[in-house]
């Protein structure tokens, strides 16, 4: 394990909170993945979600995201209790999880896959699909998009033929359309070469400008330099929390990794 470096610069998100967890706990067949976190994400903020494989992370993340429902724990977003509510509830309250890459249809273009995106969130498929000038309509708001994730050049690109990082920008893109307040990423570093990873982090701290962002990520230089604050999780609980320096220097969260083969 790398505890090494230091975030970079970016404006400091204020008090106030977006989401909170309470108690967050699954249980699967009497094994518990995730046991009584609490979380609390400040809004603005980048937060992560580190810790050993195995800790819950993912679980943790399906748990926000609503792919999956908690044994016990609330979920507040916004103020509202989103515990129950179902993925397409949360989405349309503005906090959205990023689809994988196999969730971009390899055989349209760019453009094309963020017009879709942006025709889902109007719900009207039918009306979508009948009207070239409806899809038309779309165009420059995905161009708006593309352009954030810095593919507006490639917009004519079958999805196909994108490097494997700009098909994650493209992904990101899809997610941007559903407008988040909060984007909930899992491991988006996950595949990419070095010079990919270093595209796909100054990309996120782009889109986290006015947005509040989750991540799950396993590369830790990345979790150095964009994270505000930090959970660890380890064996299903929270071991350790706040800025990198912080955690970086706890000896349980050392520990941890070292004792999962990390180190
Ligand atoms: N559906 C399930 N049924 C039973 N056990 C599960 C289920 N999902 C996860 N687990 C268990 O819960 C624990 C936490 O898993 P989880 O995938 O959340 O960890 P993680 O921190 O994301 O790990 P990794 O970094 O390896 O992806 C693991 O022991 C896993 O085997």
């Amino acid at each position: 394990m790398q505890f090494s470096s230091s975030k970079t610069e970016k404006s400091v998100p204020g008090d106030e909170v977006i989401l909170t967890a309470s108690d967050l706990t699954m249980e699967f067949k009497g094994f518990v993945a995730v046991n009584k976190v609490n979380l609390s994400i400040r809004t603005g903020s980048i937060h992560a979600l580190i810790g050993p494989n195995g800790a819950g992370k993912t679980t943790c993340f399906n748990l926000l995201t609503k792919f999956l429902t908690p044994t016990h724990g609330k979920i507040i977003f916004k103020g509202k209790d989103i515990t129950t509510k179902s993925p397409a509830d949360v989405a349309r309250l503005k906090l959205v999880r990023s689809f994988q890459i196999s969730s971009v249809f390899p055989n349209l273009t760019a453009l094309e896959n963020v017009r879709i995106a942006l025709q889902r969130t109007r719900g009207d498929s039918f009306d979508f699909w009948r009207s070239q000038k409806i899809i038309a309509g779309f165009d420059d708001r995905a161009r708006v998009l593309l352009a954030e994730v810095g593919l507006l050049q490639l917009e004519g690109v079958i999805a196909a033929d994108l490097s494997y990082g700009r098909k994650r920008a493209l992904e990101i893109a899809t997610t941007l359309a559903l407008d988040p307040e909060m984007l909930l990423l899992d491991e988006p570093m996950a595949g990419l070469g070095q010079e990919d990873v270093e595209r796909i982090a100054a990309l996120i701290k782009r889109v986290s400008v006015n947005r509040t962002i989750l991540m799950v990520e396993h590369n830790l230089s990345v979790v150095a330099s964009l994270s505000d604050c930090i959970t660890v999780l380890a064996r299903g609980g929270v071991l350790a929390e706040g800025d990198y320096a912080t955690v970086s220097k706890n000896p349980s969260v050392v520990e941890a990794y070292i004792g999962a083969g990390h180190a």
